[in-house]
Parts: structure tokens; C-alpha cells; sequence
């Protein structure tokens, strides 16, 4: 197994066009005068030319540390259709060598203007650059420096093996470079693009194992990157950087080198502060690599070089044989690179990634095959991610299909769209839109088809049933916020299982002929009211019940917040130590804890998707609720959605689950759906309210 490495590189800045950190509104030169040796001034290139980047922009400058800032280039420009990280030219230099410069850029199309698989002019947007100040080299950085910054020291911290932190706190040959968080996500599953110099690490990327920060810049490469794996070390690093930058002490935060990996899944890092690290253009990346194809053949022509070559590609010039034979797989989201697989004496062979588009048209076939040597052929070993998406890309479509043909049988459904030979989609995945008056028959045949309806749900989650749940509680809690009241952790669900609730309710929202909206959200499903999905969902809500039950509410009275009224915020110097708390007997009616129950038609399913604009965000609300539990049941950052979150009022901070994880809040703080960019997010969500007492009922009634 190769070494992680920290590559870092001094880097220089010549660019004027600064836009200051206006967080405390010094003047850039102020942020030059505080720059020290240690720790490097940052600045990013971009070309932002889309209107939706001016947000995140203004994100982007709020989030800067002190003495660091924020540079804009609207130069930075590259119209060949592809996202790439490509070293910018310094009359000719090995610039890794001479440690001058390393400009790593995204160029991104919008999906818009690419339907024929051809770049747009106008729509990208990209770019991001690390340099220091004033075109001087950074020094590197002494052991000291690493406690200086702790956003440095995160990132060495996180290298794998304690030799190579060692070597990179003390080598006077590395210098560090420090990305901001969103950009280390935006750069995430970018590949590294080198000159296809094929000796043992040639590119250490694909060697990384998951949960390694990566940062490979290495000399001979054409390209560096920085690249985190999904998931463990790599994401903790990043959350604890982010942390530690805004206000918490490196040490308590620093993961050890090796996170002990859970008994049931990989550790997974939630931080309330990794926040705003999707949008901009890591969406525009995300959104415009679905459903590319790569491929692996010659490019351009022979006498072009690199630069041209992809030029031409993503114009759908030049030579790109496409067949079915050279065509690896599909990506789904991330894989957006070029990459060059090998170079032996004269033959190059590329591997490039193309719209999906301009594959088939190239093709002239209606299916996409994947090659098996995409997991087995050294040379070929990046496309082993694609081909791994490859195939959960097919499987959601397969299940898209059999929502939308649920009586046929597969050889139903081969016809001119479905290929049996490579199990995938040809020209349409999408079945064609009924027309108005067929859809009518339909949906009168479904809702006559109607699920024979047992009442299981509403016993289910009945009183009874919730009160008396023997579900175990959650025992792991991560504290986003203890005095407002939130709390994250895992729900049990593993990956299959969130799919099986999605797919059980799209299949009901498919025969009941629509979604509901009965709460503030759009699409929503109660449980309750439909069997198939209650008992999809039992075993996380009973979960989720049972950890309010059993470990918040002790938690949460035990520090005070044991009536309703006011903010926590407003409570804090009214706190009742749990020990001094009178007998039950004494205690006012009002006082006593009160027995938590689901509220009348919970729990539901949400699901945001980007068909119309009210269904892809949720506008800032509060619940009916004491305690609000949300179970995320798609994966964000760009796998089923991009954007989306939950954002909290008070806690000024967007708390991003991954799937299977759960928030737990208290109902009356102000929140809301953060907007998806694209995709389908689904939450599998319930309100816990205090069950009513006899009186209470008689009352109502
Ligand atoms: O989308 C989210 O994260 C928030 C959902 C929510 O607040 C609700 O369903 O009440
Ligand atoms: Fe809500």
C-alpha cells in the first residue's frame, strides 16, 4: 500500500484582481501584512460567470480565516467542455521542479447547454488556485508551524502512516498548501491527470485506500490534485479543519492516524460545521459528469498535443473512436476527468470521459457496455470507481423501470430500450409522459387497484405501540448543539434499506397517482396510511423514538430545558442541576415529563426533487413538535443529490447527513430544507409529540 502524501508546493500569486475577506472588511493589503511564513495566504482563481455562484462567492469570503483572502479572476477561463486539473503554463518549466506554481483549475459546462455533448461557450464556471502572495515562495512550514495552523496540522495529522507525517513536519523539501474544505470536496473524485508515466505509484491517487487525504503533486505529473476519499480519516480530517479554523483547539479535534473502524460500518464523521461544501461550481461539476461515459482510444489528432486533444473532445472533434469495445462505464457524478491511462514508446492511450450524449451518437447503439477489464486491467484501475457507480447507476434505473412497468416481466421490458446484453438503458430511460387523458385512466385503475389497506401502520405507530417500544436507543450521539437542542447519529439503516423505503414509496406515490403534502413539504407520505411503508420503515423510526425516549430527554432535562418556553439560549443561566429536581410527587403538572408519542399521521417520507422549484427546498419553518427526528435516505454531495441540508436559524449552520444518519431537534427551533441543485433527496421524517391526556382527548372530541 502506498503512503499518503502531502505533497505541498510553494506557489505564487501575480494576480491583482483581490476581492477582500469581508469578514472584517481589511483591505486585501492588510491580509499580505499578516500573512507570515507559516502560514500561506490563499487565494482562489475562479471564473464565476453564473449568476447562482454570487452566493456561494459571498459564502466563500465570509468563510476565510483571518489573513487569508479571496481572489477573483474572471480570466481563468477554458471552453473545451471537460473538467480537468491541468498545471498552468510557465514557459515551459517543470513548475513542480522549480516549485513555483501549481494552479489547479476546474472548468465546468453547464449540463444546459451540453445536450449534444458539446461544451457551451458562455455556461461554465471553475477555477480554483492556492498561491502565496507577492510571487514569493512559501517556506516550509517547522514542527511549530503545524500547531500555528490548525487547519495544517489536521492535514498532516491525517497522513496515514506516522513516517510520513514525521517526514512532512520536518522535510524542508515540502512546503504546504492548504485548500479550503470546499475545494478539497470540489476536487473529490477528480482523477489526477498525468503524463501516463507508468512506474510503481505513477499515480498514487488509485492506490489511496478510502478515507486517505490526498494531496499527490508530483514532479513529471501533468496535473495535481487534491483528493479526498468519501468517507473516515479523509472527511474527518476536513471537518475537523473546518472546526478547528472557526474556533475549537486542533488537539482535541485531530484524528488519530488510523480511525478504529466501526464494528458495523465505517466511521462517519457528521460536523455541524461542514456546511456550504456543496454548490457553486462542485454542484456544476456534480451535475454535469452524471451519466458520462468513459472511454478509453485515441483522441485528436496525432500530431495535437494534450491540451488540444481534449479541446477537441469536448467540441465531439477530432478521432474519439467510440465503441462499444473502448467505452469503460458510466459515471454517475464525480468522475469527470481525463485521464491518461499509459504511455509505451508511441502508443498513448487515453481515457477520456464524454457526455453520454456523444457516446451513443458516436456508437450508433442504443446501450452503453461495460468492459470487465474495467476492474481487472492495472492500466485501467481508475475506472474501477466508474465501474463500481456504473452499476449502482443501473441498478437505480432498473428499479426506476420496475416502478414504472410493475407487471411486466424483464423480457417485457427489452424492447428498443433496454439492452439484456449489458442490463442497462439505450435511448430512454424515461418512459414517455402518458398523455392527459390516458393518465387519467390510469391513475382511476391504480387508485381502484388501490393496496388492500390493513391498518398496519396506524397500530404501528399507535401510542401503544410507540410507548412500548423495546427498539434499542442510540448510544453514540453527536452533539451539534446541546443547548438549542440537536443531535445526530446514525439510525441503523444501511444503504439497502433506505432504498427499499424510497422505492416503497415511490411505488405507493406511483399507484396512489401522486405525492401528498400534508405537511410544509411538497411530496410528502405518511406511514400511517400506507402499510407497504410503515413496515419499510418500523425499525428506524422505533429506533429514533427510543432514542428520545431513552437518552435525549434525560439529556435535555437534565440540563435545564425541561419546559418549552423561550429559546435554550434564554435559559442558560436558569439552569436546574437534575439532582436538585423535587420528588415526582411535588412536581407541578406542567413540569412532569410528559410521555412522547408520534404525532396523528406520523412518521412520513419527504422527497425533494428539482421539477418544480417549490419541491426542491423547504422554506424556513418550525414543527409541531417536541422533538423532530430526520432520517436521510439519500446520499448528497453529488451521488443522489447535490445541495439540500438542513439549516438552522440559531445555529446559523447547514447540518449535511450522509445516508442512514439521523438529526434529532427539538421542533419549535426555526429550520429549514436547504434548496437541492439536482437529483432526489428522501428523509424519512417524524414528529414526536407529548401524548394527550384523557382530558385532553375528551376535550377535543
Ligand atoms: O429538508 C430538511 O432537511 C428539513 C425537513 C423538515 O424540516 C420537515 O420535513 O419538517
Ligand atoms: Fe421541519
Amino acid at each position: 500500500m502506498e503512503t499518503s502524501l502531502i505533497r505541498p508546493t510553494a506557489t505564487t500569486n501575480n494576480n491583482n484582481d483581490s476581492i477582500k475577506n469581508d469578514d472584517n472588511n481589511k483591505p486585501s493589503e492588510k491580509s499580505v501584512e499578516t500573512t507570515t511564513s507559516t502560514i500561506p495566504s490563499l487565494s482562489m482563481q475562479c471564473s464565476m460567470n453564473i449568476q447562482d455562484d454570487v452566493e456561494e462567492l459571498d459564502r466563500q469570503r465570509r468563510d476565510v480565516p483571518p489573513g487569508y483572502e479571496i481572489r477573483i479572476d474572471a480570466s481563468s477561463s477554458d471552453r473545451s467542455g471537460h473538467s480537468y486539473c491541468k498545471q498552468v503554463e510557465n514557459d515551459g518549466k517543470d513548475l513542480l521542479q522549480e516549485k513555483q506554481r501549481v494552479d489547479v483549475s476546474l472548468h465546468v459546462v453547464s449540463e444546459e447547454d451540453d445536450d449534444e455533448g458539446l461544451a457551451a461557450d458562455a455556461n461554465y464556471a471553475g477555477g480554483s488556485i492556492v498561491k502565496d502572495e507577492d510571487d514569493k515562495k512559501v517556506s516550509s512550514p517547522s514542527p511549530s508551524a503545524t500547531t500555528t495552523s490548525p487547519v495544517l496540522s489536521a492535514i498532516v495529522n491525517s497522513a496515514a502512516d506516522n513516517d510520513t507525517q514525521e517526514e512532512l513536519k520536518h522535510s524542508s523539501d515540502y512546503e504546504y498548501k492548504w485548500f479550503p474544505p470546499r475545494h478539497i470536496y470540489a476536487l473529490r473524485e477528480i482523477i489526477v491527470e498525468h503524463d501516463g508515466d507508468e512506474e510503481e505509484g505513477g499515480n498514487a491517487l488509485y492506490d489511496a485506500e478510502e478515507g486517505q487525504l490526498f494531496y499527490d503533486a508530483r514532479e513529471g505529473d501533468m496535473a495535481a490534485a487534491a483528493f479526498v476519499a468519501n468517507n473516515g480519516l479523509a472527511s474527518k480530517a476536513i471537518a475537523t479543519a473546518v472546526t478547528a479554523r472557526s474556533e475549537s483547539p486542533p488537539d482535541a479535534l485531530l484524528p488519530p492516524a488510523k480511525a478504529t473502524p466501526s464494528t458495523t460500518r465505517r466511521t462517519r464523521i457528521i460536523s455541524s460545521r461542514m456546511v456550504n461544501i456543496s454548490g457553486g461550481e462542485n454542484a456544476k461539476l456534480e451535475r454535469i459528469s452524471r451519466g458520462a461515459v468513459l472511454c478509453s482510444g485515441w483522441i485528436g489528432d496525432d500530431d495535437d498535443d494534450e491540451e488540444e486533444k481534449r479541446h477537441k473532445v469536448g467540441k465531439g472533434e477530432g478521432e474519439l473512436n467510440i465503441t462499444s469495445d473502448n467505452v469503460s462505464g458510466v459515471s454517475p457524478q464525480g468522475v469527470t476527468m481525463c485521464i491518461t491511462a499509459n504511455k509505451d514508446d508511441n502508443t498513448k492511450e487515453q481515457v477520456t470521459v464524454v457526455p453520454y450524449a456523444m457516446a451513443r451518437r458516436r456508437m450508433g447503439c442504443n446501450c452503453i457496455k461495460t468492459a470487465e477489464d474495467a476492474t481487472t486491467n492495472k492500466k485501467m484501475r481508475p475506472l474501477k470507481t466508474a465501474y463500481k457507480a456504473c452499476r449502482s447507476v443501473k441498478h437505480t434505473l432498473l428499479n426506476q423501470m420496475k416502478r414504472e412497468h410493475p407487471n411486466n416481466t424483464e423480457s417485457d421490458q427489452v424492447g428498443d430500450e433496454y439492452c439484456q446484453d449489458c442490463n442497462f438503458f439505450g435511448t430512454n430511460p424515461i418512459t414517455p409522459k402518458p398523455t392527459k387523458k390516458k393518465w387519467m385512466r390510469r391513475r382511476r385503475r391504480r387508485s381502484r387497484a388501490s393496496l388492500s389497506l390493513r391498518n398496519v401502520g396506524a397500530t404501528i405507530y399507535g401510542n401503544e405501540a410507540v410507548l412500548g417500544n423495546t427498539a434499542e436507543p442510540i448510544n453514540d450521539i453527536l452533539s451539534i448543539d446541546s443547548s438549542l437542542g440537536i443531535y445526530v447519529c446514525e439510525s441503523g439503516l444501511t444503504a439497502v434499506k433506505c432504498q427499499e423505503i424510497i422505492d416503497a414509496a415511490e411505488c405507493l406515490a406511483s399507484h396512489k397517482g401522486a405525492w401528498s403534502a400534508y405537511t410544509y413539504a411538497k411530496q410528502t407520505l405518511g406511514c400511517k396510511e400506507y402499510d407497504g411503508l410503515a413496515e419499510a420503515s418500523e425499525d428506524p423510526v422505533m429506533t429514533a423514538c427510543a432514542t428520545v425516549r431513552d437518552r435525549l430527554e434525560e439529556v435535555w432535562a437534565s440540563s435545564g430545558n425541561n419546559n418549552d418556553s423561550g429559546s435554550s439560549r434564554e435559559k442558560e443561566h436558569d439552569v436546574i442541576p437534575a439532582a436538585d429536581t423535587p420528588d415526582e410527587g411535588n412536581v407541578e403538572e406542567t413540569m412532569k415529563p410528559k410521555k412522547l408519542v408520534l404525532d396523528t399521521r406520523e412518521p412520513h417520507v419527504v422527497k425533494y426533487d428539482i421539477s418544480r422549484m417549490e419541491r426542491r427546498k423547504l422554506d424556513m419553518h418550525t414543527d409541531r413538535s417536541v422533538w423532530t427526528f430526520i432520517i436521510a435516505l439519500s446520499e448528497g454531495r453529488g451521488q443522489d443529490y447535490a445541495g439540500g441540508g438542513t439549516f438552522f436559524e440559531e445555529l446559523n449552520a447547514t447540518v449535511h447527513l450522509q445516508r442512514g444518519q439521523m438529526i434529532i431537534f427539538r421542533g419549535k427551533l426555526r429550520h429549514r430544507g436547504v434548496k437541492i441543485l439536482c437529483g432526489r433527496r428522501y428523509l424519512l421524517v417524524g414528529f414526536l409529540v407529548e401524548q394527550k391526556s384523557d382530558d385532553e382527548m375528551l376535550k377535543k372530541e
